[in-house]
C-alpha cells in the first residue's frame, strides 16, 4: 500500500458540522484509515485533541492552544505559560467582564499557556489590556484567545514533523481561520474550507467550495493514494 501524505488538520470549522457544535462523524473512518502521519493542530486546550485522537484510534500527535502545547507522541513541549494571559483576564474581570463560560469553565480549566474568552464578551477592553501585557487577542470564529504572539501552530507542526521524521513540505493542511495561517506557511499544500475567514483564505493555496467537514473530506478524497 502506498503511503498517504502527512496531514495537518484544524478542528473547529474544519472537522465540524456547519451551524451546530460537534465533529462530523464522517471524518472518523478516513482519519483512522489514513496511511500516513496525522497531526491535529488546534486552539483548543490539550485534552480535547488528545481525546479526539484517542477516540479516532490514531497516534496522539497534537498541537494545542494555538501552539502553546505540542505533543509529539513521546514528549510534551510548552512554548508559553499562562501567567501573563491570566493577569490579563484578572484585569478584564476586575473591569466587570466575565470569560463567558460559566463557573466550571471547561474551556480554560486545563489550559496551560493561553486563555479563551466567549465571543459574546466585549473584545475592545480585552485587546487593550492584552496589549499592555505584550499579548495579542485572536478571533478564531469560535473564541477570542489571549496569547503570546510568538506561539503559533506552525512551529508546533514543524516540531512534530521533525520528531516523526517527515518533511513539512510533503504535508497537506486544512483549516478555517487566522490561527491556521502559520500552519499553511509551513506545509507544502494548504486548503481553506469555504467557511474560512479572510486571513485563512488569503494564506491558503486553495479555497474549497465546500464548508467544514465536507470541504476537508473532499481534500482527503483527492490526495489519498488509493
Ligand atoms: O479553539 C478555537 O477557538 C478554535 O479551535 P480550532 O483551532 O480547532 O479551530
Ligand atoms: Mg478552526
Amino acid at each position: 500500500m502506498t503511503d498517504d501524505p502527512p496531514l495537518v488538520l484544524d478542528i473547529d470549522g474544519t472537522l465540524t458540522r456547519p451551524d451546530t457544535w460537534g465533529i462530523d462523524p464522517r471524518v472518523f473512518d478516513p482519519l483512522h484509515e489514513w496511511n500516513g502521519p496525522v497531526v491535529l493542530a488546534t486552539g483548543k486546550a490539550f485534552p480535547y485533541p488528545v481525546a479526539l485522537c484517542h477516540f479516532a484510534g490514531i497516534p496522539e500527535r497534537v498541537v494545542a492552544e494555538n501552539g502553546g502545547v505540542v505533543y509529539t507522541g513521546d514528549e510534551v513541549f510548552y512554548t508559553a505559560d499562562r501567567e501573563a494571559a491570566q493577569a490579563v483576564v484578572e484585569e478584564y474581570r476586575a473591569a466587570g467582564h466575565s470569560l463567558g463560560w460559566g463557573e466550571a469553565d471547561t474551556v480554560n480549566r486545563w489550559r496551560e499557556t493561553e486563555i479563551a474568552i466567549n465571543l459574546e464578551q466585549p473584545i475592545d477592553p480585552l485587546c487593550e489590556i492584552a496589549a499592555a501585557y505584550g499579548l495579542e487577542v485572536i478571533d478564531t470564529g469560535y473564541a477570542y484567545h489571549v496569547k503570546d504572539p510568538a506561539q503559533n501552530k506552525g512551529d508546533g507542526v514543524e516540531r512534530i514533523a521533525d520528531h516523526v521524521g517527515f518533511d513539512p513540505a510533503d504535508a497537506v493542511a486544512v483549516g478555517d481561520s487566522i490561527n491556521d495561517v502559520s500552519t499553511f506557511d509551513v506545509v507544502g499544500r494548504s486548503f481553506a474550507v469555504a467557511n474560512a475567514d479572510d486571513a485563512a483564505r488569503a494564506a491558503a493555496d486553495e479555497v474549497l467550495e465546500a464548508v467544514h467537514a465536507d470541504g476537508t473530506l473532499s481534500v482527503l478524497e483527492r490526495i489519498r493514494s488509493s
